[in-house]
């Protein structure tokens, strides 16, 4: 433990300001934009690439001050840099929390902390950098076919076997980066112990042109090493089934060789899982591993996109990380956006939290973060074990925009809570597509249609945050009995976010933007952001339930009644 007892934000002077504050507090943004013609302009801040705009947000110079005074008070700087120095912030496992570290450049010069630089006895900087080489080599050998499975054809496809941290971050690069995949080359991620996923997704691979990655920080999930013995088998069989596996203990070693290799940091495991530790990459216990994308646990999207790709995506992490490090809080972009979310979610209600990607690509997104920032925020106790004095964890949740236009934002524009809102999105597509037809009335025929996805964009933060009022309703000339449902009260907080282009930097960049806007809300609530206790329950309890499902008599009778009766209404129905 190196931490001290937290502040109890609660007991500021800036907390005791904002609650008077929030007390009675009627949002104005149409009228702080006409007061203040310089708004849009002071409220848009920049963090290497991303642009935010935090104007429509419910935010005035008397609330930043406030904000920002809260984050000297419980000292956000201090408290990031103890943790990119190393320091075990990480109390309830005594662990330092050295994501940032697994991004620092080759070239140390200049860097905070400074080369050597050593935590537990070790050169992070060397370990990191001598995995990288290696995953780089293995990346390019199966790129250009060097290395090929036991009947000598090159890999075609990667199937990632791993499941939360060792599959949401993946999985979510690679779909954001598919443009940059190389031809020929397909990545697959297995998650789910439901059988119906590593079927689905084996169902039509060739066993001789695909490796699997077992990837796990621990190695000791049931849902990963089930699916990893899943693969092993549909491995052997299949090969058997093409004539191309002997029936020897031997033949299954040598195809196991060739066709899986693992990622962990505990490679004893490795080994006894039967997979050559030459063929495993490590990492270190001072990776969360909802903070794991960027170490080899991203093997597979490195092996999809190339390791030049995959240093630009590292150098875009590093560059927000320099910026927070850095910049000013009051233009610290992960700062800011961590304290109105404070704001929200501490004085004004609200619960939830949605993130809208305008960017087809980063439809895992949303899925990615809730991991991020419910399994880091979602405590109850503080660093010290002493009850947390305020709400913590929002609910992120989220699908790309406009597709949520069609289904949520009801809700979001017209309903009764309020659910601050991300907007994200990109100046450049990957692929720019003109509509040459047009529909002949509202679509102009030649009409470039990412304009007008980015008109979708503008025009919904726009309706958020000005809404329109009854006489605006009523100037349509709406019937009077119909003019409440129609109209919208604005005043509906969102923060965009744009950038030049979907690049592996830019996408490094969102992730460690919203990493930090993590670290600053967990230490406003002096939470340990870096820890997750509150998901092992389920996990002994499920070891416990298995043979009571499986028919052990003992077992089921042993449960409680509710419990009970699910598993033998379960048992009557299965065939
Ligand atoms: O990478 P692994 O050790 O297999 O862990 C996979 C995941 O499962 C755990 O239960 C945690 O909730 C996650 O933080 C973790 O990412």
């Amino acid at each position: 433990m190196t931490e001290n007892a937290p502040v109890d934000p609660t007991s500021t002077e800036a907390w005791k300001q904002l609650a008077g504050i929030a007390d009675g507090f009627t949002p104005d943004l149409r009228g702080w934009f006409d007061e203040d013609a310089s708004r849009a302009e002071k409220y848009t801040f920049q963090a290497a690439d991303l642009t935010v705009d935090l104007s429509k947000g419910l935010l005035t110079d008397e609330i930043l001050g406030h904000l920002l005074e809260l984050a000297k008070s419980v000292d956000v700087a201090g408290r990031y840099q103890a943790m990119i120095s190393g320091e075990h912030i990480n109390v309830t496992e005594d662990r330092a929390v050295l994501h940032t570290a697994l991004r620092r450049p080759r070239d140390t010069t200049g860097l905070v902390p400074a080369a050597p630089f050593t935590v537990d006895g070790e050169n992070v900087d060397d370990a990191v950098h001598a995995t990288l080489d290696k995953v780089y080599a293995f990346a390019e050998k199966v790129r250009s076919g060097e290395w090929t499975g036991v009947t000598g054809k090159r890999i075609e496809t990667v199937v990632n076997i791993g499941i939360g941290g060792s599959d949401l971050g993946p999985v979510m690069v690679y779909e954001a980066l598919k443009p940059y995949v190389q031809a020929g080359l397909e990545a697959r991620f297995v998650s789910n112990i439901d059988p119906s996923d590593v079927y689905e997704k084996t169902a039509d691979l060739d066993p001789e042109t695909t490796l699997f990655i077992v990837a796990s920080k621990t190695f000791g999930t049931l849902e990963t090493l089930t699916n990893a013995r899943l693969a092993r088998e549909w491995l052997w069989k299949q090969l058997a089934a093409a004539g191309a596996l002997d029936d020897t203990d031997e033949a299954r070693k040598s195809a196991v060789a060739k066709h899986f290799v693992a990622v962990s940091t505990a490679l004893d495991k490795v080994a006894a899982f039967g997979i050559d530790p030459e063929n495993a990459f490590g990492f270190w216990d001072w990776v969360g591993g909802r903070y794991s994308v960027d170490s080899a646990i991203g093997t597979s999207v490195v092996i999809a996109i190339g390791p030049d790709n995959w240093r630009e995506f590292l150098a875009g992490f590093h560059a927000v990380d320099e910026h927070m490090r850095t910049t000013p809080l009051e233009q610290n972009v992960p700062v800011l956006m961590g304290l109105l979310n404070v704001w929200y979610s501490n004085f004004l209600g609200a619960q939830s939290h949605a993130v809208l990607p305008y960017a087809q690509y980063l439809h895992r997104f949303p899925a990615y973060l809730q991991q991020l920032t419910m399994e880091s925020n979602g405590k109850s106790v503080r660093w010290d074990g002493s009850p947390a004095t305020t709400d913590t964890g929002e609910i992120f949740w989220g699908e790309p925009g406009t597709n949520g236009q069609h289904a949520f934002y009801q809700l979001i524009h017209q309903g009764t809570r309020l659910i601050p809102a991300d907007f994200i999105t990109v100046a450049n597509p990957a692929h720019p597509l003109k509509d040459e037809t047009g529909d002949g009335s509202t679509v102009e025929a030649g009409q470039d249609v990412h304009n007008l996805f980015l008109a979708n964009f503008f025009a919904q933060t726009k309706a958020l945050a000005f809404g329109k009022t009854a006489d605006e309703v009523r100037a349509e000339g709406t019937k009077e009995s119909v003019v409440p449902a129609r109209e919208f009260s604005g005043n509906r907080p969102t923060a965009s976010i744009l950038a030049p282009a979907l690049t592996p930097s830019v996408v490094g960049q969102l992730i460690a933007l919203y990493e930090h806007i993590v670290f600053t809300e967990g230490t406003i609530w002096g939470i340990d952001s870096f820890d997750q206790w509150g998901v092992e329950l389920g996990k002994q309890l499920a070891l416990q339930i298995a043979p009571a499902v499986d028919g052990d008599e003992a077992a089921l009778e042993s449960q409680d009644s509710s419990t009970k009766s699910l598993i033998a209404k379960y048992l009557e129905l299965r065939d």
